[in-house]
């Protein structure tokens, strides 16, 4: 549904965006992960026809966005939330998108019902939005022309925890019922729940990519038991890798899959207090370690 092939773009002697090649398959979230500069906007401004790229390509539903009948009904697109006029109201806004694209007037109900914007809200101009409701706003807009494929940049800006909760039920629907997503975010976090894969970029290039179990499982296994001492023997003994003995009593991290590690212990009669995938460092951890050597905003320091 989205395909992406050696997509680069060169700002005088800056590569904002360096050779990335990556799929969203429908029925499937994709969080686009990155540190602030790492080029995630210039991508999608590229997949979206804003910015011509300087090589490679980007095709939706099998053609570029510029090649697309009617846009507006295939992608829905959120790339800066607060691109929109000052002084329309939200419902207007929405009017004016629907006439664009042809789609009537309940569509417009029913996008600001799927948003949580408030009859009263909707009548309010838009200059007068807290971040959270122009997020509302910039999604209801993507999601106005029934469109199959969203892609979003940083959706959760601004939005508070209900907030967030809320907008990964939505794009989480969208998906399961056939819809493909991208979506971008500078926090794992934000996205490391609702996405099935993850690509990562940094300084304009991927650092890692793939599915979320994927990335998870390659920080190792993380495993807490009444008696770490005899787990680790036992765990050595069995060939498996014990990586970090953690001390004051926070556990094991094991170069193994977690069932591997539960069935040791089960042989051997060892209570677990804890068995889970990824070490103890989390994907966080891992995120942020691919990306800190490639932040941009890194240099200064
Ligand atoms: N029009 C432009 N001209 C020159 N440089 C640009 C232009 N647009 C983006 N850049 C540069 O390209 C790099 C990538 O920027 P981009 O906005 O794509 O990053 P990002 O990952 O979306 O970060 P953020 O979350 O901060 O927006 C940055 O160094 C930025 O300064």
């Amino acid at each position: 549904m989205i395909t992406v092939e050696n997509l680069t773009k060169r700002y005088g002697g800056l590569t904002a965006v360096d050779d990335i090649s990556f799929e969203v398959r429908p029925g499937s979230v994709v969080g686009f992960l990155g540190p602030n500069g790492a080029g995630k906007s210039t991508a999608m401004r590229m997949m979206t026809g804003l910015t011509p790229p300087t090589s490679g390509r980007a095709t939706l539903l099998g053609q570029t966005y510029r090649e697309l009948h009617n846009p507006g009904r295939q992608v829905g697109v959120m790339l800066d939330a607060s691109a929109q006029h000052p002084g329309r109201t939200g419902r207007e806004v929405l009017r004016v998108a629907a006439v664009s694209i042809g789609v009537s007037k309940a569509r417009v109900d029913e996008v600001l019902g799927l948003v949580g914007l408030t009859e009263e809200e909707a009548g309010r101009r838009v200059r007068n939005y807290s971040l959270g409701m122009r997020q509302r706003l910039g999604i209801a807009a993507a999601l106005l022309g029934e469109p199959q494929v969203l892609i979003l940049d940083e959706p959760a800006n601004g939005l508070d925890p209900q907030g967030i909760h809320w907008m990964r039920g939505l794009l989480r629907r969208f998906a399961d019922g056939g819809g493909t997503v991208l979506l971008s975010s500078h926090l794992l976090h934000e996205v490391q729940i609702v996405a099935d894969d993850l690509v990562m970029i940094g300084r304009g290039r991927i650092v890692a990519m793939g599915s979320k179990e994927e990335l998870l499982s390659r920080g190792g296994t993380t495993v807490r038991s009444t008696d770490d001492v005899r787990l680790a023997a036992l765990l050595e003994r069995a060939d498996v890798p014990v990586t970090t003995i953690g001390s004051g009593g926070s556990g094991l991290v094991v170069d193994a899959e977690p069932g591997v590690v539960g069935k040791i212990a089960a042989d051997e009669r060892v209570v677990l207090l804890e068995l889970r995938s990824g070490g103890s460092e989390g994907l966080e951890e891992m995120f942020l370690g691919l990306t800190a050597a490639t932040s941009r905003e890194g240099d200064a320091a």
